[in-house]
């Protein structure tokens, strides 16, 4: 089977994963990847990510179900699979006593992939390791170490990368130089997946997201169509004397009172065409409430984050 450019370069379907002491952390997960995107893989602790990419990875067997990555049945053909995908995981499993070279160099040895140190040298001049190339690892501070995995899982010039919780202990520079290397990769055609639980990682990088909630997919959406689709803007009115209640011919507005009475919140979807607004303001002109000042504000993407993962599964969109 040869991949191309439209298929999905990641297919699950059906995947299930119960542990051996019986907890089932994966529940019939279908997910498309799409070449070239950066997909970002939301969850609270413990929703299954690190279970999610660990199968589609060959770390971890799925208890049923299946996976083609890169045009390759990960099951029937683990190897061809494995070298399409570099995965930077969440803790350096390498061997300490080894210089940074030697590490990347035996990395994409492993894949089978010919020599080419030219490239080893611009993902390590990349991560700002060239000047470290010969130290050994365990020499090296925590963020050195993990911009040394990060150059590990690229070291086989794979076309899928797998972030595991890029940004967790990282430093601002780190993570800088992560994400103009992450944004610099897919330029060039590589997908990104990466789990989070910074939503606003997820707000700033990601093409889509998919978002995991107790071994459930429960919503996978463009960024931008997931935040028009859940989200509300709120307009908050100042007024010019506090109420102490909100008159009973407002009680149809979507209204609630802040700040002791000083402040009228009006909730709207951003899905209707019309917001309303003005006929709120005529309203309240009717009441003879006045206002001295006027924001608006739109939910983002944690608010949506924090209600999908508070809500049961039929009530979403
Ligand atoms: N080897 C294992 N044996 C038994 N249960 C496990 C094992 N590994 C993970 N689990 C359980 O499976 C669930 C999902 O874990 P997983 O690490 O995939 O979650 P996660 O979304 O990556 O969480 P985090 O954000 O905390 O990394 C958790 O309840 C975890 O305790």
């Amino acid at each position: 089977m040869t991949a191309n450019s439209t298929a999905p370069i990641i297919s699950a379907r059906g995947v299930n994963k119960t542990y051996a002491g019986g907890f089932q952390a994966l529940k019939n997960i279908d997910l498309d990847i799409k070449r070239g995107e950066i997909f970002a893989l939301l969850g609270p602790n413990g929703a299954g990510k690190t279970t999610l990419i660990s199968i589609i990875c060959g770390i971890v067997n799925a208890s049923a179900g299946s996976i083609v990555a890169d045009g390759h049945d990960i099951a029937r053909n683990y190897r061809a699979a494995r070298a399409a995908i570099g995965l930077v995981p969440q803790e350096l499993h390498t061997d300490a006593f080894e210089s940074v070279w030697a590490t990347v160099t035996f990395s994409r040895g492993l894949f089978g992939k010919p020599p080419n140190p030219a490239y080893l040298e611009k993902i390590l001049r990349d991560l700002s390791l060239w000047d470290k190339r010969g130290e050994k690892i365990l020499a090296l501070s925590g963020g050195m170490k993990r911009r040394v995995l990060i150059a590990k899982a690229l070291s086989h010039e794979p076309s899928i990368l797998f972030l595991d919780e890029p940004s967790a202990g990282v430093d601002v520079e780190l993570r800088h130089d992560m994400w103009r290397m992450v944004r610099a990769l897919r330029a060039q055609g590589t997908t990104i997946i990466l789990t989070t639980h910074y939503i606003e990682e997820a707000e700033d990088m990601a093409d889509r997201i998919g978002v995991i909630n107790k071994g459930e997919l429960i919503v996978v959406e463009d960024k931008e169509v997931l935040m028009r689709k859940l989200g509300k803007k709120q307009l908050a009115l100042t007024l010019r004397q506090p109420i102490a209640h909100i008159p009973d011919t407002l009680k149809t507005w979507s209204l609630a009172l802040a700040d002791a009475g000083q402040t009228l919140v009006y909730s709207f979807d951003t899905r209707t065409e019309e917001t309303g607004i003005a006929e709120l303001l005529r309203a309240l002109g009717e009441q003879g409430i006045e206002f001295k000042d006027l924001r608006s504000s739109e939910s983002s993407l944690e608010d949506i984050f924090v209600s999908l993962v508070h809500q049961p599964k039929e009530t979403q969109a």
